[in-house]
């Protein structure tokens, strides 16, 4: 029941630490998940190349997402406090199969051949960023930060191309609805919730090194955006 003693003993209804990060940071946020971009494809005047380049370079991303993923389930496996991260990190992993596969699809529809494209500059930034995020001395409450920091850039961009008054293109909308969809939505809801938990608890040492993460993610995600909207390779 909302507001009960449970809850706000618990602080079920407090601002978790992601939260106050959001609003601390809110110029950074917003730049990522309200980018010419996605406000393009919103209003519908985006540019159909912006959005091809983004298919082919985001289909490299989700390749090297995929043993991100996998180190931060191991690091849920090993060191969390709660069973049940794992199985929500293990349903993100498993669906990764199914986004590959509609990556590999919608390229033929557009007529883009994946095997010759190559990853821009800030594509290659962002893919390392990652592989940095897998070496052994990372804290898993680093890791669960960045990784629901990632996908919530994507849910809280792509459901605002969805939202009712949206002029998204139809031919896009599937693309949208992957990630903005309510039950991906569920998905960085239960990341949040275990970000949350662990910041809660975590050493100051280890707050500093989550929040610079975050800002690192939200800088890549411009980064992404940006090299998706220029016409030459960076
Ligand atoms: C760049 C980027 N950021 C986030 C996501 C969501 N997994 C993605 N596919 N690509």
């Amino acid at each position: 029941m909302e507001g009960s003693v449970k809850e706000v003993i618990g602080g079920g209804i407090g601002i978790g630490m992601t939260e106050k990060w959001v609003k601390k940071h809110h110029l950074l946020y917003t730049g990522a998940t309200r980018h010419p971009l996605i406000l393009s494809i919103r209003d519908g005047s985006v540019d159909l190349s912006a959005f091809k380049r983004w298919l082919g370079q985001d289909y490299i991303f989700v390749r090297n997402f995929v043993p991100f993923l996998s180190s931060v389930l191991i690091n849920a496996c090993k060191d969390s406090d709660d069973q049940s991260d794992m199985e929500v990190i293990l349903s993100g992993l498993a669906s990764l199969d199914d986004e590959v596969a509609w990556f590999k699809n919608e390229a033929k529809k557009w007529d883009i051949d994946l095997s010759k494209v190559t990853p821009q500059k800030a594509n290659q930034n962002y893919c390392g960023f990652l592989e940095s995020l897998m070496l052994p001395e990372v804290e898993y409450t680093v890791a669960i930060t960045a990784l629901w920091a990632i996908e919530a850039v994507y849910q809280d961009s792509f459901a605002y191309c969805l939202e009712d008054n949206s002029k998204t293109p139809q031919e896009l909308k599937e693309a949208c609805q992957r990630w903005g969809n309510e039950s991906f939505g569920g998905y960085c809801q239960k990341l949040k919730k275990i970000a949350d938990r662990r910041l809660e608890k975590a050493p100051e040492s280890v707050l500093i090194e989550a929040e610079m993460t975050l800002l690192r993610v939200l800088e890549h995600e411009v980064e992404f955006w940006n090299m998706c909207n220029a016409e030459d390779p960076k």
